[in-house]
């Protein structure tokens, strides 16, 4: 009998499957016997999306293919009145509804095998922790894919703590649909995860969230539960080192080595939003207007299944025409941009950012300002965090004001705050700051280091 094996289960969409695959990828490169289980199409997405690992890291992990009933993969309605991506429901739905029967046997085959089953899901998969639950060997740990202080509100105290420090709590559910709610109560069960588990798994760390942690670890051990804050799970990328990630270098990367220093305005929304067509018009106008280098991914949220889109930009007439108009000070990117490497050029000022927690993570380690666009879900949460706590960005606009398209002129106002004021060399020296603590904390074999090597030793007791 092998002594333990690990089971990852993450929740299909790009900024869940990419932190559990960047644990898996750490604990496999620790020696264990990682199994990464997913849909087909996000086991090949998650792969093929990866940045800063090699391929041998890759071939470490073993991956699976949980077999789930069919979804409908539609395209993403950025006119809708929400934007919330609930495009992906029918695959979430799908996922819910099927996985649990080949999750719980590919549990079953390792628990029969193994002295131990570490089982690592993500919190939104409680029907995995509950399944984790009922091995006779079997121990659940449930990652937490967002900010720390995001769940802060939701315990005990929690609102007076945050209260205490000036900080306003944004629940979660004011920015997602009254669906999505739903279907993380009812059908995912999320609230059973935390219960279940035997610890909690956190992508943060004491130099961003020093605070929140303690506080978050003082009331779960009041449960009896550990919290392990093992992030940032993204690898911190060398500044300036030529390859970094495996595969071919973007061509993004070699035109930003002939960018001056600290010059260029990165801007990206992540892989769960959409701009309404009005407002992409009003970027391009401030972007042309600022003056400032830029890169801009001008894409729409993934399908559920990012294989089946055609990759026809709705937006080839703008780019067209804007790529003329701005000559060779920006670049824009309809595909897939390598945004940790990006993030990690010498020649990265900042970042335009919606706030998903993966964006902040990867930001703020590789010591990058953010200019705070939060569109829904945890990102008002971020936005709150990098602006109002950490002071390392500006907020571009509330998340309540979606609804409203945001003038070029306002636009370009806060680029120039950041890019070209007083204020903003301030900002952007916090930010360094804050990316040095946490490359400080990792290189040293500060917290984060601590906290996955209790994890393991935990595990493998
Ligand atoms: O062209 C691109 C676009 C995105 N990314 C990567 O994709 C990830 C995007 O993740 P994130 O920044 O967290 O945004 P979302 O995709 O919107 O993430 C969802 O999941 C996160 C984790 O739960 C939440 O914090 C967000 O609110 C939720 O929208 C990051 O690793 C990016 O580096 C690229 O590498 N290239």
């Amino acid at each position: 009998m092998e002594s333990v094996a690990v089971v990852a289960v993450p929740f299909p969409a790009q900024g869940h499957l990419n932190q559990l695959l960047h644990l898996s990828l750490q604990l496999a490169a620790r020696g264990l016997p990682v199994h990464y289980a997913a849909p087909a199409e996000h086991v090949r997405q998650a792969r093929a999306r990866v940045h800063g690992w090699g391929d041998d890291a890759i071939r470490r992990v073993e991956f699976h293919e949980l077999a789930i009933s069919e979804y409908a993969s539609p395209p993403p309605d950025p006119a809708a009145g929400s934007p919330f991506p609930s495009h992906l429901m029918p695959l979430w739905e799908a996922f819910t509804a099927s996985a649990p029967a080949p999750v719980a046997a590919l549990l079953r085959e390792a628990s029969a095998s193994h002295r131990r089953v570490v089982v690592l899901y993500d919190l939104m998969n409680g029907f995995v922790a509950e399944e984790a639950a009922r091995l006779p060997n079997g121990e659940g740990y449930g990652l937490h894919c967002t900010a720390v202080s995001s769940i802060i509100g939701r315990v005990e105290d929690g609102g007076r703590f945050l209260r205490e420090r000036g900080l306003e709590y944004l629940p979660i559910d004011r920015y997602v649909t009254e669906e999505f709610m739903e279907y993380i109560l009812k059908r995912t069960r999320a609230d059973q995860s935390m219960i279940v588990s035997a610890g909690l798994l956190a992508n943060s760390c004491r130099a961003l969230e020093g605070e929140f942690i303690d506080f978050l670890a003082q009331q779960m051990a009041a449960i009896g539960k550990k919290v392990f804050a093992i992030g940032p799970l993204n690898p911190l990328l060398d500044a300036g080192a030529p390859e970094q990630s495996s595969g071919i270098r973007h061509g993004c990367l070699r035109w930003l080595d002939e960018q001056p220093p600290e010059s260029v305005l990165y801007v990206s929304f992540g892989s769960m939003s959409s701009l309404r067509g009005e407002q992409i018009e009003e970027l391009a106008a401030a972007l042309r207007g600022s003056n400032q280098r830029f890169i801009w991914v001008l894409r729409d949220a993934d399908r559920a299944n990012v294989f089946a889109d055609d990759g026809e930009s709705r937006h080839a007439r703008l780019l067209a025409e804007f790529t003329k108009q701005i000559g060779g000070r920006g670049l824009v990117i309809t595909g897939w941009a390598p945004q940790l490497d990006i993030l990690a050029h010498p020649a990265t000022a900042a970042f335009v950012s919606h706030c998903g927690w993966n964006s902040t993570m990867e930001s703020l380690s590789h010591g990058k300002p953010i200019l705070a666009w939060p569109m829904h879900s945890d990102q008002p949460w971020d936005a709150e965090l990098v602006c109002g706590y950490l002071k390392a960005g500006f907020l571009v606009r509330p998340c309540e004001k979606h609804a409203e398209v945001i003038p070029a002129a306002t636009l370009q106002q806060v680029i120039e705050r950041m890019m070209a004021s007083d204020e903003g060399r301030a900002v952007r020296q916090r930010a360094t700051d804050v990316g040095e603590a946490v490359r400080e904390s990792v290189a040293a074999g500060g917290s984060p280091q601590k906290d996955l090597e209790d994890f393991v030793a935990h595990i493998t007791r």
